[in-house]
């Protein structure tokens, strides 16, 4: 079974990965369905790196229908211990203009509910600490590496994620403003909450690529303009990634990874051994 250690979910924009050497393609089942495409799994700055594009290649998975538990399920079958998630914002701030780079440090869940937001159910409920939805020690690296890529990046920001496909009315997105949010997007949540459940460290690049809907000064956001900002900035993203993988070393610990020692509230002999089988994976050592 092919094993790497840090993942990389490439979002809108991103759907391979520059600088891979040693390159094998992998693809993998679990039990929450098939993930988004293919892993690409190589070697990058002297670490196996096994990439995804969150929405297949050629974009036809819409934030609604991403497999979310399956590609962290996938992610966690290959080892990954850091999942760098890089995804297309909108700015709600004047300070976060497009072509800069954000690395969040919070998260607001502005999503319908109907995407599958944990791997514990059916016969097992754990509790998660999300207070820090992102790894402050994978957050850092990803800023040092922004900074050393030459990008204008800003640390820390609230994003919210909204549930789309469409993107937000003027209302919406001025009542995200007076909330005080920084950014939006489609697809953080419950991503990040379930690379915690699977006691990966999680971090997000946010590439700001327009200002929503509430700029008196732009037009409304559209995917063209998305997709040109993306386009511009797509060689500073991949040396952002290659900067972190650098920095993210053999010895990385965070604390994610002890993530589930205090969550699981089930009394462990009413756990049927089917659910134990299921969760093997993400919590066989706590069962
Ligand atoms: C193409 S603009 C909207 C689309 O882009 C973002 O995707 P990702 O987070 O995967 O980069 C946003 O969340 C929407 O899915
Ligand atoms: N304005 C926006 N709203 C939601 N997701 C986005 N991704 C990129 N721009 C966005």
């Amino acid at each position: 079974m092919s094993q790497a250690t840090i993942g990389v979910i490439g979002g809108s924009g991103l759907y391979a990965m520059e600088g891979l050497t040693d390159v094998e393609e992998v693809r993998l089942t679990t039990p929450y369905g098939d993930p988004s495409d293919a892993f690409i799994i190589g070697t990058l700055a002297g670490q196996r790196v096994a990439f995804l594009p969150r929405h297949g290649r050629g974009h036809r998975i819409n934030p609604s229908e991403l497999p979310s538990r399956a590609n962290i399920h996938a992610f966690k079958q290959l080892g990954i211990r850091a999942l760098i998630s890089v995804s297309a914002v909108g700015s709600l701030r004047e300070e976060y203009a497009p072509g800069h780079v954000v690395i969040p440090n919070q998260l607001f869940d502005r999503t319908k509910g109907g995407r599958p937001t944990t791997f514990f159910e059916q016969g097992i409920v754990a509790h998660i600490a999300f207070d820090k939805p992102f790894c402050p020690v994978l957050t850092s690296i990803l800023h040092e590496a922004a900074v050393t890529a030459g990008a204008t990046v800003h640390m820390g920001g609230t994003m919210v994620v909204m549930e789309g496909p469409a993107f937000s009315t003027l209302a919406e997105s001025e009542e995200n403003r007076r909330r005080g949010h920084d950014l939006i997007g489609m697809t953080a949540l419950p991503e990040a909450k379930l690379a915690r459940e699977a006691e990966i460290a999680y971090g997000t690049l946010a590439m700001v690529t327009d200002y929503d809907a509430w700029h008196p000064g732009h037009d409304a956001v559209t995917v063209d303009a998305v997709v040109a900002v993306l386009h511009a900035n797509a060689t500073l993203s991949q040396q952002i990634v290659a900067q972190a993988v650098a920095r993210i070393g053999a010895d990385f610990t965070s604390p994610a990874h002890s993530a589930l020692a205090t969550a699981i509230i089930t009394d462990r002999s009413r756990i049927a051994p089917e659910v134990k089988e299921r969760l093997a994976l993400i919590a066989g050592k706590y069962l």
